[in-house]
């Protein structure tokens, strides 16, 4: 579904950052400041119901790779948290470094970690299609999940051992019963929200970011294995490891960042 073009620059970041963006005022990723950040007693849990038959294929899109999800019934949803409405999940996918001191995209008070999980909702009450949620303000929610380096992440085992079959970009297999509540911090309710964007093109400012307060732990050799993926198809002569698949952090222009907790 990403067909957007991006224009890559020999060392990271990732893309060409476009000149000019819609609106522009409600970019991501940002860094969290923690004390300028507000509790607000309204948030309300977050309820995660996912449904792992409705894993369908991991997918290398060129800038990272994918684990999609069948979002044309309600079988896999989210709701409740800064959320008004009931959102499907339609994929996850991650961000990472070329070594363990840097790779994710949201910071906390300047704090990176080595990679972030993104797992990518839209808004099924408003919408009828992912393309259409894409570029309206209320039409996606991403949960983002730190990873720290530590021991091993048994659920993340399956993904991993998957992911040579994706090694280049535009390759597909297929991927099913895959649980990604797996991938969630023991505790969810303990999370930062804010109104963003889309981290990579279109960059469209559609996106409710949760940010976990929790991180989850995998080891070194898993996220290795992250880092031997490609960026590049089979055919092209020159092949680039899919590292630094990060954006450069954003503004935060006057925007508050809410937290579920004191
Ligand atoms: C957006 C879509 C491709 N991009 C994404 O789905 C996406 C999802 C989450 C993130 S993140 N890192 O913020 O969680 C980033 C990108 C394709 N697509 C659909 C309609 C559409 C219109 C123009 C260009 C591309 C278009
Ligand atoms: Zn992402």
């Amino acid at each position: 579904a990403c067909s957007s073009k991006l224009v890559f620059s020999q060392v990271h970041p990732m893309w060409q950052e476009p000149l000019s963006i819609p609106g522009g005022d409600r970019q991501s990723p940002i860094d969290i400041v923690v004390r300028k950040s507000m509790f607000d007693p309204q948030l309300r849990p977050l309820k995660v119901q996912y449904d792992p038959r409705t894993c369908q294929q991991i997918w290398n899109n060129g800038y990272s790779f994918l684990v999609e999800y069948d979002d044309t019934t309600d079988k896999s949803t989210l709701k409740g948290g800064p959320l008004e409405d009931q959102f499907r999940l339609c994929q996850f996918h991650f961000h990472w470094g070329e070594n363990n001191a840097w790779g994710s995209e949201h910071s906390i008070d300047r704090r990176l970690y080595a990679a972030e999980l993104h797992l990518v909702h839209w808004n099924s009450d408003k919408y009828s299609l992912f393309e259409e949620a894409v570029i309206e303000e209320n039409g996606l929610a991403v949960i983002a999940v730190f990873l720290k380096i530590g021991k091993r992440h048994e659920g993340l085992q399956k993904l991993v051992d998957a992911l040579p079959a994706v090694r280049h970009k535009d390759s597909v297999v297929e991927f099913t019963k895959f649980d990604p509540a797996c991938l969630l911090p023991e505790n969810i309710d303990d999370y930062w929200t804010y109104a963003g964007s889309l981290t990579t093109p279109p960059l469209t400012e559609a996106v409710t970011w949760i940010v976990m307060k929790q991180h989850i732990e995998v080891s070194h050799d898993q996220l290795a294995v992250f880092r031997s993926l490609l960026f590049t198809s089979a055919e092209e002569q020159v092949q680039r490891s899919m590292v630094n698949n990060f954006r450069v952090q954003q503004a935060v222009k006057g925007r508050t960042v809410r937290s579920s907790f004191t």
